[in-house]
């Protein structure tokens, strides 16, 4: 469902010289007949293919989105933009953009933020440090909403919806992060977030095991027996519905099955996987937590594709679709 009724989503300009400007001229051909999935973007005039109408702020962007791609420029200047070609010099504009979507959002003066792909080495060499989006963007929410707002990231697509235990962590370190605190949080933001952005009023969540066969009993390997398991008994307790630690290699399966609404896996590929194969060009990363709706395409600056005009915008209008969505059913559920 998607609501007319709300303001434009802001959408970020991503790394210049990847595929976002290319993606995002033609989401907006794909989507500018379509009011109830308005957008702008925070960026360059100049990156863009079709025709645009500069904006002042996101309650002009209705008003043009019709017949032109609404555009907010940015403060900071990109010079030299090269398709294809990763320059550090262009971090502060590429910042800038996600910084300011993220505080509209938060004024509510748009409804989501879709960020476009960045290359996180780009931003690491400029000082940048927050491992991507997702931890950026919890940063900014924190600092000017005052609370604490853990992030947990989600891959929608070919029919799943996957959410991570741990994300950007060397598979050595994985299993210190898997404290019953820490995945009670990730457990209890997902629920909330299935409840109030998915429209689910009694999500059904399977938990994966971090070891081959979810440990096989502990004997090849504790984790499930001593850390997930309890953890999971606890929670059903409290009236949540989330499995023991099942086999990563089957419990996709079994979602498709529709025997789950969602899957929370323990490292990062374990649950990327699965989603990028089924389903690489309409998958879509939200971030589940956040005082705002996120959404993004599920890849990333693809700067192949970006020099040589042949980037997909799938993901990206996915994105843009699936934040509608949010935005609409956490309208109506809180
Ligand atoms: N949301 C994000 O900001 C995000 C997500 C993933 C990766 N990244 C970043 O992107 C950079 C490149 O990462 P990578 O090479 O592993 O992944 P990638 O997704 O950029 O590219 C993987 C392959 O898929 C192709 N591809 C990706 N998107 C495409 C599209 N829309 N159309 C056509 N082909 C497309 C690329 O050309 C490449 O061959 C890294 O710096 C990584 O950190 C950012
Ligand atoms: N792990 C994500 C993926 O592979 O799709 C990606 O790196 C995005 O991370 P952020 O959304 O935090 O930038």
């Amino acid at each position: 469902m998607t609501d007319s009724a709300l303001p434009p989503l802001a959408i970020s300009m991503g790394d210049p010289a990847g595929c976002g400007p290319q993606i995002t001229g033609e989401a907006w051909k794909a989507l500018h007949q379509s009011p109830g999935h308005a957008f702008y973007v925070i960026g360059d005039a100049s990156l863009y293919d079709v025709p645009v109408a500069m904006i002042s702020h996101p309650a002009d962007a209705a008003s043009v989105f019709g017949s032109a791609l609404p555009i907010m420029p940015l403060k900071s200047r990109l010079q030299g933009v090269v398709r294809g070609t990763p320059d550090a010099s262009m971090a502060s504009g590429i910042l800038e953009s996600i910084e300011r979507a993220t505080l509209h959002v938060l004024s509510g003066d748009a409804a989501g933020v879709i960020t476009n792909p960045i290359s996180k080495a780009v931003l690491y060499s400029a000082g940048f440090n927050h491992p991507g989006h997702t931890e950026f963007l919890s940063a900014i929410c924190e600092r000017e909403k005052g609370g604490v707002f853990p992030p947990v990231m989600m891959l929608v697509g070919g029919g799943l919806r996957v959410a991570l235990a741990t994300i950007h962590v060397p598979l050595l370190d994985v299993p210190q992060h898997l404290t019953p605190s820490h995945l009670r949080q990730v457990t209890q933001i997902t629920c909330a977030a299935l409840k109030q952005d998915f429209g689910l009023n009694a999500p059904r969540i399977a938990l994966t095991g971090l070891n081959p066969h979810a440990g096989e009993n502990g004997t090849i390997g504790t984790e499930e027996r001593d850390i997930i398991n309890p953890l999971a008994r606890t929670l059903r307790s409290e009236g949540m519905d989330v499995t023991d630690a099942r086999s990563a290699d089957t419990v996709f399966a079994e979602m498709l099955d529709g025997r789950f609404d969602a899957v929370i896996a323990m490292t990062h590929d374990q649950g990327l996987i699965p989603v990028k194969t089924l389903d690489f060009w309409g998958g879509v990363n939200t971030t589940l937590g956040l005082p705002i709706i996120r959404t993004s395409p599920d890849h990333g600056t693809a700067y192949d594709a970006a020099r040589d005009g042949t980037a997909k915008p799938d993901s990206l209008i996915a994105a843009i679709r699936l934040a509608s969505e949010m935005a609409a059913n956490r309208l109506q559920n809180v």
